[in-house]
């Protein structure tokens, strides 16, 4: 088996939809007439029709993991579905080699009313599996999928977890070419998602993967390619992941600094990062490991004491990476005639690659109050030269014994 072998090659791919039913039966019917006499689909868009995909090229080889982003409505699951042989498209060219293992939509692929081991049989069967070979399997399939015990009852009383690891289980134990994993992954619990994960790990060298997430962090652990698609288009393809995931991360625009909670009392006039020498878009950036200098000026509205100060660093999916000290001590920093001008400085700062933002919150000393909170007062981003899916890269020293 060669090694690098194009398994998946997708030429000029499109498929258009159309918004209204009634009008979506109405082309059918035509095309269906004009097809009888020969005459190819119109490929321009009429009324009320668009493009859910629109002219998408790709290679996918074996080893390779191509991940599809985009928001809500780009067309992944359209264009999945056109790989997997669901969908016709109405211009272009998909073909691919081997066997195809899909996990698309939830339950897809099952028939509800027969049971968990029925639909096994069945599954494996599309898949081109004998009778026999399936025996062989099955037992490893329900294992995988840790149902044993509801493994009679019929696919419709499972659980959507339940569903999700039959799924899984059925698309990875039949040792497929080109497996196709959509979004749904996300409905199985932490310990089935981890076991995908490994099991993916494990296939990946014989298997060219397509993967749909909207969760980033995945992305970058499990592609080498990423497609980026916008309305049907593919605005960005290559195997720079990083990038891919900034560009879908911008397309969101920015995070407004925004207010949560105020009592009033304080009103923040600037936050800035003061070292930072190079800025792009309005982002300033550091490079890792250089130090993070940040300088806040607030107005006091009226007389209160030094707030205890919790600043937080915040990743692009606003999960909470770290918090700085707070100022315990009342006397670092002062109250100048009605202000405070103070900076908060982190030397060697050591995490990923990435764009990050702060959240602060400002605490009554004795009382544990909160007088102001504010989401995304600085954004800034770390360059490195290597993305990694770790929010921190730990500068290490390895010591020969
Ligand atoms: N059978 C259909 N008939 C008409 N329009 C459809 C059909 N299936 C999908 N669409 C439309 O095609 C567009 C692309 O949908 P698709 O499901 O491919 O998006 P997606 O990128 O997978 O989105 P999500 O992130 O929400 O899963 C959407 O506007 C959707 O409403």
């Amino acid at each position: 088996m060669e090694e690098n072998e194009v398994l998946v090659n997708v030429e000029g791919v499109s498929k258009k939809f159309c918004k209204d039913l009634k009008t979506s039966l109405w082309y059918g019917v035509k095309d269906l007439v004009s097809n009888v006499y020969g005459n190819k689909n119109e490929r321009a868009l009429r009324n009320k029709e668009f493009w859910a995909v629109k002219d998408v090229s790709f290679q996918l080889r074996r080893g390779e993991c191509l991940g599809l982003i985009g928001h809500n409505g780009a067309g992944k699951s359209t264009l999945l579905k056109i790989l997997n042989g669901l969908l016709m498209p109405d211009a272009g060219k998909v073909t691919i080699k081997g066997r195809v293992g899909a996990l698309i939509e939830l339950g897809a692929g099952f028939n509800p009313i027969l049971t968990g081991r029925e639909n096994i049989y069945n599954n494996g069967a599309v898949l081109g599996f004998t009778k026999k070979e399936i025996n062989a399997k099955v037992e490893d399939i329900i294992d995988f999928a840790e149902i044993r015990e509801f493994i009679d009852m019929p696919v419709q009383n499972y659980s959507s977890g339940m569903k999700v690891r039959l799924g899984f289980a059925v698309a990875a134990q039949m040792e497929p070419d080109v497996l196709i994993i959509d979004e749904v992954l996300a409905v199985g619990d932490l310990g089935f998602i981890m076991k995908c994960f490994k099991t993916i790990d494990n296939l990946l060298d014989n298997t060219a993967i397509i993967y749909v997430s909207h969760n980033m962090p995945t992305v970058s652990r499990l592609c080498d390619h990423v497609i980026l698609m916008e309305k049907g288009k593919s605005v960005f393809q290559g195997d720079e992941v990083g990038k891919a995931i900034d560009l879908y991360y911008k397309s969101f625009g920015d995070n407004d600094t925004q207010v949560i909670y105020t009592n009033g009392s304080l009103e923040l006039l600037s936050a800035n990062l003061l070292n930072s020498t190079k800025s792009i878009d309005n982002i300033p950036q550091i490079n890792w490991k250089e130090d993070l200098v940040l300088n806040f000026k607030f107005k006091l509205k009226e007389k209160i004491e030094v707030p205890l100060f919790r600043i937080l660093i915040y990743d692009k999916e606003q999960r909470p990476l770290a918090i700085f000290d707070p100022n315990y001590n009342p006397d670092l920093i002062t109250i100048n005639e009605g202000y405070l001008d103070f900076n908060v400085l982190h030397e060697g700062l050591q995490l990923s690659k990435g764009v990050y933002s702060i959240n602060v919150t400002a605490f009554k000393r004795n009382s544990n109050e909160p007088i102001l909170r504010m989401n995304g007062v600085i954004t800034f981003q770390i360059l490195h030269k290597e993305d990694h899916f770790q929010p921190f890269l730990l500068e290490s020293t390895f010591i020969q014994k």
